[in-house]
């Protein structure tokens, strides 16, 4: 079943007769058009039809098989408007902005529009081959620009020049960096998210390097921590304990694995470290065509891992005014175990 036909049985699931696209991923998922930021897709149970404006013309031919209609708002809107009469129409409850409804209510007085969350999302859930091949070469070119900036990472480098070495060599390959570079050296590293500043590392330093490449649209994502010196005996343990949780889950990666059980069980090894409290995020998330989409790892989580998908594992440990450390892998779930993606050395500090 193409994804176009499982998405239709979804609707018809949900009780609605159409949907309205908006979600730039999701646009591109069901059209091929990449310029999504200024594209929507709207499907019916008859076809599906691929908006966008003139800028995109040639683009849009190129890229995509759906037929399309070249306007924008409010002709977009009065287009659509025709097919959709007396019907119960979809929108992305998650993407659709609160102005961007009341202006499909005004154009489409005739239509019931009913919210809806993550309806295409969970079709993405699961890579195909092409989808698993494109994100390996992006981890592959990730693997290879980490290895090359490594040695810059030392005492007396910013961490906004490790960070741009990083970028640049993305530019080269013909990639773009998927997120912000994050490179937290020190008392930073205990910033998760802690996007390259002006700091220069320190000896002694544990740094936290944070990267992915997107690359024809997939991306990857993988961090390490690594020593610049001698780090202390606090910050040596922290980094093993973050490890040992790293591994354990890794090799627990297995289709029919609930997702809330993998972050448990890395929970629990900080826990007994004593940095149960210092693991202030989800264990991972799945990638794809966005850094973070399904499934979630997290204790909350309902998903069940299932071949195909391609996900993180990142346990980390966040120490205020001290330190921290993220250890990441990119992980393709199979059929009897895991597969991992991302190959740059974890080292021993
Ligand atoms: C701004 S994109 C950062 C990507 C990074 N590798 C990452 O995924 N960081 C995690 C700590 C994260 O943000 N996890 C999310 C899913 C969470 O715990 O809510």
């Amino acid at each position: 079943m193409s994804k176009l036909e499982k998405l239709r049985a979804a609707l018809r699931r949900s009780g609605v007769e159409a949907l309205w696209v908006s979600d730039p991923a999701n646009v591109r998922v069901l059209s091929g058009f990449t310029g999504g930021h200024d594209g929507k897709v709207l499907v019916t149970a008859e076809g599906a039809t691929l908006y966008t404006d003139a800028r995109y013309t040639v683009q849009a031919q190129e890229e995509s098989s759906l037929p399309q209609f070249i306007a924008r708002p409010p002709e977009t809107y009065a287009h659509a408007a025709e097919s959709l009469k007396g019907l119960r129409v979809g929108f992305e409850a998650t993407h659709l902005t609160v102005a961007g409804l009341e202006d499909l209510q005004k154009a489409w007085p005739d239509s019931a529009l009913v919210p809806l969350r993550g309806v295409i999302q969970e079709l993405r859930l699961v890579k195909d081959e092409v989808e698993v091949q494109a994100m390996r070469a992006a981890q592959d070119l990730a693997d290879r620009v980490y290895s090359e900036v490594r040695p810059m990472i030392r005492a007396g480098v910013r961490e906004l020049d490790v960070a741009l070495a990083i970028e640049q060599k993305l530019r080269e390959a013909g990639a773009s960096s998927a997120f912000e570079v994050i490179v937290a050296s020190g008392p930073r590293g205990a910033m998760p998210h802690g996007v390259a500043s002006g700091r220069v590392i320190q000896d002694g330093d544990l740094v936290t390097v944070d990267m992915g490449a997107k690359l024809a649209g997939y991306n990857s994502d993988m961090t390490r921590t690594v020593a610049a010196g001698t780090p202390s005996a606090e910050m040596k343990r922290v980094y093993n304990a973050v490890l040992e949780a790293e591994e354990a889950a890794v090799k627990a990666v297995k289709a029919g694995v609930r997702a809330a059980d993998l972050d448990k069980l890395a929970r629990d090894i900080l826990t007994r470290h004593g940095l149960g409290e210092a693991f202030a995020h989800s264990l991972g998330h799945g990638v794809g065509l966005e850094v973070h989409e399904g499934p979630g790892l997290r204790g909350t989580s309902e998903d069940v891992l299932q071949s195909g998908m391609v996900i993180t594992i990142e346990p980390g440990a966040y120490l205020p005014n001290v330190g921290g450390v993220r250890i990441e892998d990119l992980v393709l779930v199979t059929e009897d175990g895991y597969e991992v993606l991302s190959h740059a050395p974890k080292e021993s500090v």
